[in-house]
Parts: C-alpha cells; sequence; structure tokens
C-alpha cells in the first residue's frame, strides 16, 4: 500500500501512464511516462520528476511523492527506471559566450546546469574560444562516450556542430564527402539546442518558444525528431551541409553582409539587410536537383516525400528561372563528372560562390515542415520584400 500525502492509494503503470488513485478510484495523479525525468528513491518514499506543458507551449518540472514500505518503494523504482529509456546519460556541451547578446555562459549556469546535475547528466563542457573551434573539436572527439551534442548558442553554432557531425559520421562510414551521388549517413547522436543567440530560429520551430528551461527539459527527456540534411557541392567540391532552407539570391546576400557587423549583435538582422535590398539586381539562376521518386529507397537515409519546395512566385516570369529536373541518364552522369569548379556558380549566374548562403538549418519532422512553411514563408511575402529571392530545399534526408 502506498501513501499520497495523507491518504492511501494505488499505483498502476499501464499503457505507458502511472496512474495513482485512492481506493473510490479517484484520479490523484496520472503522468505519461515520456514526459519524466527522473526517479529518485530515499528510504520509504519515492520522488518523481516530470515535466509538465503549459499552453504557450513551455515546459516546467514538477515532482511528486509517494511513501510505503521499502519492498514496495523498490519495486516500483524498478518499474519505473527501467521504463525511462533514451533519457541521455552523458553529453557534450559546447557554449559559444559570444552567441547573442553574450549571454551563453550566464544562461547554462543559471538555467541548465542545475537541471543537468539533478538528472545525473555527465557533462564534458566546453567554452569554444573561436569560429570553427566547434568543427576541430567534432573532428576528433570520441563519440562514443556521449548520447549527445549540446550547442549553448544561436542557429550558427548549431550550424556549425551539425557539419562537424555529419562529415565526421562520413568519414566514420568512408564516404567520399565531395561525392555530390553518395547518400548521406545518418548521424545516430542528435544534437540539442539551448537558445542563447541572435534569432534562435530553430529552437523557435521546434518547441514554439525561446524558452531556455524549455529546451533543457526537452533534451533532457531524450526528445529528438528527425533530421533533414543536404549536401551543398561546387562542382567536385562540397561547400557545406545544410537543413531545411538554401538561400542564395537576395537572401544570401543579406546573411553574407550580416556577418561582416556580427560585432552589432542581434540587431544586425534589422539593420544590414536594407542594404543589401537596396544594392539588389537580378540575376538568372537554374535549379537543378535529383527527382525523388516513389521506389527510390537510399539504403542510408529515410525520405519524405517531397523534395524540393519553393515559395510562391518562384516560377514568376520575372525571375528568368529555369527549373530542370535532372535524371541519372548515363549521359547526365557523364555531364556531372566533367563539370568544373565554376559548376555551382555559373548555374546562378554571375554571382561569386560566397554569395551562396545557406541559413537555418534544422531538424524537423516532414509534418512540422509543412505546419511551419507557410508561416515561414509568409515572411517574404513574393515580389514585395526581394523579389529574386529564391529558396531551395532540396533533398530531405536523414536519420
Ligand atoms: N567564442 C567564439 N567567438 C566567436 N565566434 C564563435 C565563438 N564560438 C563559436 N563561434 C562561432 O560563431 C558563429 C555564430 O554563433 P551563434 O549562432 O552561437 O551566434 P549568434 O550570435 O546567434 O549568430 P547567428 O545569428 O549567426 O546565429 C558560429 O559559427 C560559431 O561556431
Amino acid at each position: 500500500m502506498f501513501h499520497f500525502g495523507h491518504k492511501s492509494v494505488d499505483v498502476s503503470l499501464c499503457d505507458g501512464v502511472m496512474t495513482v488513485a485512492t481506493s473510490e478510484n479517484d484520479i490523484l495523479v496520472s503522468i505519461e511516462i515520456r514526459r519524466m525525468l527522473k526517479v529518485n528513491i530515499t528510504c520509504g518514499n519515492l520522488t518523481v520528476y516530470y515535466v509538465e506543458k503549459k499552453k504557450n507551449k513551455t515546459l516546467n518540472m514538477r515532482t511528486f511523492s509517494l511513501e510505503a514500505d521499502f519492498e514496495d518503494i523498490q519495486k516500483l523504482y524498478r518499474d519505473l527506471d527501467s521504463k525511462l529509456k533514451g533519457r541521455p546519460k552523458s553529453l557534450l556541451v559546447l557554449i559559444n559566450p559570444n552567441a547573442g547578446k553574450k549571454k551563453g555562459i550566464k544562461v547554462y549556469k543559471k538555467i541548465a546546469d542545475s537541471l543537468f546535475q539533478l538528472c545525473g547528466v555527465k557533462l564534458d563542457i566546453i567554452v569554444t574560444n573561436r569560429q570553427n573551434e566547434p568543427t576541430e573539436i567534432l573532428k576528433s572527439y570520441d563519440l562514443s562516450k556521449i548520447d549527445g551534442i549540446v550547442t549553448v548558442g544561436g542557429d550558427g553554432l548549431y550550424c556549425e556542430c551539425m557539419n562537424g557531425l555529419v562529415k565526421r559520421v562520413q568519414q566514420d562510414n568512408k564516404i567520399q564527402l565531395d561525392n555530390h551521388n553518395a547518400d548521406i549517413v545518418s548521424s545516430a547522436l542528435p544534437i540539442g539546442i539551448i537558445p542563447a543567440g541572435s534569432g534562435d530560429v530553430i529552437v523557435q520551430y521546434l518547441h514554439g518558444t525561446r524558452c531556455a528551461r524549455t529546451a533543457v527539459l526537452h533534451i533532457l527527456l531524450g526528445s529528438h525528431v528527425d533530421s533533414n540534411i543536404v549536401s551543398v557541392h561546387a562542382g567536385r567540391h562540397l561547400l557545406s551541409y545544410s537543413a531545411l532552407v538554401l538561400g542564395f539570391g537576395l537572401f544570401g546576400n543579406m546573411m553574407h553582409d550580416c556577418e561582416k557587423f556580427r560585432w552589432m549583435g542581434p540587431s544586425r538582422y534589422n539593420i544590414i539587410p536594407l542594404g543589401s535590398m537596396l544594392k539588389r539586381r537580378e540575376f538568372n539562376v537554374e535549379v537543378e536537383y535529383n527527382p525523388l521518386t516513389q521506389n527510390e529507397k537510399p539504403k542510408t537515409a529515410r525520405l519524405y516525400g517531397r523534395q524540393i519546395s519553393l515559395p510562391n512566385g518562384f516560377l514568376s516570369q520575372r525571375s528568368k528561372l529555369q527549373r530542370k529536373q535532372r535524371t541519372k541518364s548515363s549521359s547526365d552522369l557523364q555531364k556531372e563528372s566533367s563539370v568544373n569548379e565554376d559548376h555551382f556558380v555559373s548555374r546562378f549566374g554571375k554571382r561569386r560562390r560566397k554569395d551562396i548562403c545557406s541559413r537555418f538549418p534544422c531538424y524537423y519532422d516532414e509534418r512540422k515542415i509543412r505546419e511551419n512553411d507557410a508561416s515561414f514563408w509568409s515572411k517574404f511575402p513574393d515580389g514585395v520584400y526581394h523579389p529574386q529571392m529564391y529558396i531551395v530545399r532540396p533533398r530531405v534526408s536523414a536519420n
């Protein structure tokens, strides 16, 4: 017999839900096991830490305690503990102290650290000193000893870690990075993001809120969504990996220009794009991609049905866009192998390669992408804001 406060209660674990009810069948507590963070036991007392979702999409940690004799408590503890699978036990935490308003370390110490400690997560915390350091760390880091990577910073830090991790996984699997026909091998290791950056777009898409505590709780629950990764090649070289959105044209220019004014902090995104817009000009663009057929099933990646998504008006007369579907005939493969370094550049008109910019990497499942598409595209109404902006979300695959 268990005791909840002054009441005698029955505890049942059924269909992934723990229910605490009185003998008159009044349910006092009902918690999904997937929302439990941790179970603690002290002589005769069992405490459950769990997560509650509020209406504004933030998560809050709650606890409740039960009392019983030693054997009953031990049995319940073992039953619950065995069901708490997939919670991370060991994490690599990368903090960018210069992200956003330079509050990365503060956010980590104030919000994340105590929650990680409470859940007994083993941590390897690295405060980065410069750009590219996360990539270098991931080149040689022993990934077998961690259950995930956590970034404390903005979208850029996540992007860099995602690139570093995906490259490492390809290299470990002997996939040639520069081979644009190779299937990307999924990474089993998730990347969690604790927002402390300028825009934190990814986190807002994923969690519906920019709340850092919510992000930490999602990480501790082991929640994850599938990631969409695309490789971007220039001729025979890998430029970068990206996910969700690749932008070029005015969008690329704006992001590129913003990078030069990083010292301005988040406000650069409000000011610099105005200058980029004034400098804008039209150019021809040709998008080439591998069409996805229903029968096509790569061994290493999951396909999400849609391969390319273009904003409304993408095919407008004004854009002078040629859109071409590429089939893998032998003549095409021959052509591909003869493309030179400037292949990618020339396809996008007379722009220099540095103008091609991929931003907003994200991990999503297809349902979320569809739900969020409209809101994302609506920020860039065609013909009003920047009529020559083309965004390509090419082949979606990974995890
Ligand atoms: N200590 C550091 N100093 C400067 N740059 C760093 C440092 N650590 C990491 N970086 C790099 O800075 C870039 C931007 O980082 P981050 O996204 O965290 O900041 P941000 O201000 O939100 O920028 P963005 O708006 O690009 O997302 C990333 O490429 C990241 O790897």
